[in-house]
């Protein structure tokens, strides 16, 4: 089976340092995959590369088995791009910047029409089609941005930091888009936030300084990244010696007089040590739940099994 998207020891170079080194990616299916990363991890070089806007310093790229050095023009027509910042221009409609997309994507004349007006209700944006760009809210922006992205109909979308600045309304929304959108083709998104990832995506490639730290399911990154603390609530706070003394507890930080957050190793029979404990001493814990790590403790509990 051809894959939708292939690459093969991609590495970049920005004058002297090496941005991304050796990514290896295949992505054979519909559903949203996510690019997992800190600030400064790769996840744009990576797309850039993909979407034939940077010219990678080796390996290669392959869209729909096309190289896509070799016949950019027809692996590009695999291929709808949401870069970090949309290039909308805002002094054009919503069907004059969709029309122009289509043109430069140089989509047959009479094609056009039908294929404007099928973004637009994809998209939720039929009423705005006469308003000017820049009288429409960030939401409704990022929706021409996904319209064009969508409007030759792609078997890849590739979005860069898609839901970044969108206010808590318009991210609802921007996630039921995405996920409407991916039931049909893959859509590779990036993001630094790894419960964005949680909510939208099936499978998981994680990238930190340059290089593929970790690809699976989502399910299996769940299993791979241990808790190491948990949030209790207490309604008579004990003193941080007093949890300390519990087996496996190492450290204990108060966040208000009466939450805290316990940070342990080995088993997670730590909190029913806890509570036992509590019982005995009369600390009448309220709430305990086990917390998956910080972004950055995952990346170095990542990086360092992959390193053994
Ligand atoms: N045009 C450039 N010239 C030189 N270095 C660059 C350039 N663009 C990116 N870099 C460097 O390459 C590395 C990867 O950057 P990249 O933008 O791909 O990361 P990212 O994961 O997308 O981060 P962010 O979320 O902050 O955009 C970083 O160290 C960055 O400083």
């Amino acid at each position: 089976m051809t894959s939708i998207l292939k690459t093969v020891q991609l590495s970049h170079k920005y004058s002297s340092s090496w941005a991304i080194r050796d990514i290896n990616l295949e992505l054979n299916q519909a559903g949203v995959i996510g690019l997992l990363g800190s600030n400064g991890a790769g996840k744009s070089t990576t797309m850039n590369i993909i979407c034939g806007v940077l010219n990678q310093t080796e390996g290669s790229v392959f869209i729909n088995g096309i190289d896509l050095r070799e016949d950019p023009e027809l692996a590009k027509q695999n291929i709808g791009f949401l870069p970090q910042n949309p290039p909308l221009y805002t002094d054009l409609t919503v069907d004059e910047f969709l029309t122009y997309t289509a043109e430069l994507r140089k989509m047959e004349k009479h094609t056009i029409r039908e294929a404007v007006n099928e973004a637009k209700e994809k998209v939720g944006i039929t009423h705005f089609s006469t308003r000017l760009i820049k009288n429409l809210s960030g939401g409704y922006r990022q929706r021409v941005g996904i319209a064009q992205a969508i409007i030759h109909k792609p078997k890849l979308v590739v979005m860069d930091e898609p839901t970044n600045g969108l206010d808590p309304n318009q991210l609802i929304e921007a996630r039921k888009l995405i996920k409407e959108i991916a039931q049909e083709r893959t859509v590779l998104l990036s993001s630094h936030i790894l419960s964005e990832i949680h909510l939208l995506c099936r499978e998981v490639i994680m990238i930190e300084g340059g290089r593929i730290i970790f690809s699976d399911s989502m399910d299996a990154f769940n299993n791979y990244v241990q808790p190491h603390s948990l949030l209790v609530r207490f309604e008579n706070p004990p003193s941080v010696a007093d949890i300390q003394a519990v087996h496996g507890v190492n450290k204990v930080e108060f966040l208000t007089g009466k939450q805290a957050r316990v940070f342990f190793e080995g088993d997670e029979e730590i909190a029913e040590r806890i509570i036992d404990a509590g019982g005995k001493q009369d600390w009448r814990i309220r709430e305990i739940s086990l917390e998956k790590g910080m972004l950055d403790d995952i990346f170095k509990q990542l990086s360092s099994k992959s390193l053994q």
